[in-house]
């Protein structure tokens, strides 16, 4: 949608340097200011607000006067545990001064990979919004270990925008958006204002945190932008210090960097099956399938399918590859591994498989962005 454009749901994430002080404990004066500003969007610019809020750990660590740099992973959860509290309180307080209730929503990468807990968060998001509720979205740290865990909160922000269906993004942060490098290594470095397609070299502009307190830095960020930018979300960078950094985001203002969203996004269903969950097995396929695929122009069908990899039940996502392995898709799969081996198998002996032939309906796959260069098509 781009500048100029009204923003119907903006997700908002902010980062724990944005809302902590020099000494990690939370700035009510920079918490207030936020508060205000979301508060003014809904009422004055009309527009739908979900806030994804770091600084449990930081807000936690500030009240145990633990020391970050010499915690174990359970007391960094441990310190999550207050934090979380501490922060929500606070919200909560900011919010309800003024008549607003809010509602707090803790994930784990689990809850966006599985396609019912997707559905409920999108629908409780939803009905939280219609009740004139504001969310308040974090990573339910205190359970996420690595595998469950999105690691940090520019990543959860996006799918967050994903789950709710925003039309804008907003990444705040303590730097006012992307630079040609990491302005505190780089003295020359120059301020990025719209970027239209995130390719390799905007990617390598990007370095990791900038404070003690900060996960990721622009790595993540731009990671995430990736992800909301295809799903046809703009996405904005900017700093949480600019005065109305919001409301002249949500007035179409030039501020920050601006993401645009793709022209032709993927659809509700492909964006979630890209960004969420895991493959759990490979099916191989040869030229022709792989064609077919990328021309868009049909199912993936028994024939096509050279190799199947991993151990799966019907319904699981899996990638989907070239004869040389190369990943160009994800689907999700009719049949289970033990199947497929027997039909391909009963196929190789020459039956004829009629209704057994559909592996991958085509609106249950999407073929990843740079393969439609591929096999000339
Ligand atoms: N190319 C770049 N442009 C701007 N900032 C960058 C870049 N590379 C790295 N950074 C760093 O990213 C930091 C912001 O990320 P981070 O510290 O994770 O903040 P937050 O807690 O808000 O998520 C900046 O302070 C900056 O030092
Ligand atoms: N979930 C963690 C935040 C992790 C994170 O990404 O932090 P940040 O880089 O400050 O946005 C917390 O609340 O402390």
């Amino acid at each position: 949608m781009g500048q100029g454009a009204k923003r119907r749901r903006m997700v908002v994430k902010v980062g724990s340097s944005s809302i902590t002080d020099g000494h990690g404990r939370l700035s009510i004066e920079k918490m207030q200011r936020l508060v205000n500003q979301l508060i003014l969007l809904r009422q004055s610019r009309d527009c739908q607000v979900i806030l994804v809020s770091s600084g449990a750990i930081a807000a936690g660590l500030g009240r145990l006067g633990w020391d970050r740099a010499t915690i174990t992973l359970p007391e960094k959860q441990a310190a999550a545990a207050v934090g979380q509290t501490l922060l929500m309180e606070t919200y909560d307080q900011l919010f309800g001064d003024r008549g607003i209730v809010t509602g707090q929503v803790l994930l784990t990468r689990l809850d966006i990979e599985d396609r019912k807990r997707f559905v409920h968060i999108r629908n409780t998001v939803l009905t939280l919004l219609h009740g004139g509720i504001v969310p308040v979205v974090n990573e339910n740290d205190t359970v996420a270990v690595d595998e469950i865990r999105f690691g940090d909160n520019d990543t959860l922000g996006a799918l967050t925008a994903l789950v709710s269906e925003a039309d804008c993004l907003v990444l705040l942060t303590d730097i006012d958006g992307l630079y040609t490098g990491d302005p505190k290594a780089d003295a020359n470095a120059t301020r990025l204002a719209e970027i239209w397609e995130i390719t390799g070299e905007i990617e390598a502009l990007a370095g990791g945190a900038g404070s003690a307190v900060g996960t990721g830095g622009m790595r993540t960020k731009i990671s995430a932008a990736k992800t909301a930018v295809q799903s046809g979300i703009d996405v904005v960078i900017a700093s949480s210090e600019e005065p109305d950094v919001l409301l002249r985001i949500a007035d179409g203002e030039p501020v920050g960097t601006l993401f645009h969203a793709r022209p032709a996004p993927l659809a509700h269903r492909k964006s979630w099956l890209v960004h969420g969950p895991h493959a759990s097995g490979v099916l191989q396929m040869d030229d022709g399938a792989v064609q077919a695929l990328v021309a868009g122009t049909g199912s993936l069908l028994l024939p096509g399918i050279v190799r199947v990899e991993g151990d799966f039940h019907e319904g699981s996502p899996v990638a989907l590859a070239d004869v040389t392995g190369r990943v160009i898709g994800k689907g999700i799969t009719n049949f289970s591994a033990r199947d497929l081996d027997m039909l391909m198998d009963r196929r190789n002996r020459g039956e004829r498989l009629e209704n057994l032939t559909e592996v991958v309906h085509r609106n249950n796959l999407v073929v990843m962005e740079g393969a439609h260069a591929y096999g000339g098509v």
